[in-house]
């Protein structure tokens, strides 16, 4: 199977498990640098991006939000002056999916294209 970046969100319905323990070390070892935190006891991948001034972290914001559009699949984006902070999870089974961990790698895309 290609790396996270290469792959696409699969349909994701409201049974579906979150991931196990082992998977979450598989997968967060392909998006290390981003943190894995509890919100209302759900799980989430969280991530702050940093720019040179707003109008960067916009055209980020716009970019990640268009991606999440194409599958369907959307995150939290705080945007700031120079920061833009990135949460994924999946709404419909309360914590983190295979799909985050593709929507977080290719989020890195998306910054790493605007660097
Ligand atoms: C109907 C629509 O496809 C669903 O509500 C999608 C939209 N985007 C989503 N995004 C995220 N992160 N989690 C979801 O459960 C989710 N569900």
């Amino acid at each position: 199977m290609s790396g996270l970046t290469e792959q696409r969100c699969e349909v994701c319905t409201s049974d579906a498990p979150t991931v196990t323990d082992e998977e979450k070390r598989t997968l967060h070892n392909e998006v290390q640098d981003w943190s894995i935190t509890t919100v209302d006891g759900e799980e989430r991948l969280r991530r702050e991006f940093k720019f040179r001034n707003f109008a960067q972290a916009l055209i980020f914001t716009y970019r990640v939000g268009d991606l999440a559009e194409t599958e369907g699949h959307h995150p939290v984006i705080l945007l700031e002056y120079g920061k833009a902070t990135v949460s994924w999870w999946t709404h419909k089974i309360g914590g983190l999916h295979k799909n985050d961990f593709i929507m977080a790698a290719r989020t890195d895309t998306v910054y790493r294209e605007i660097q």
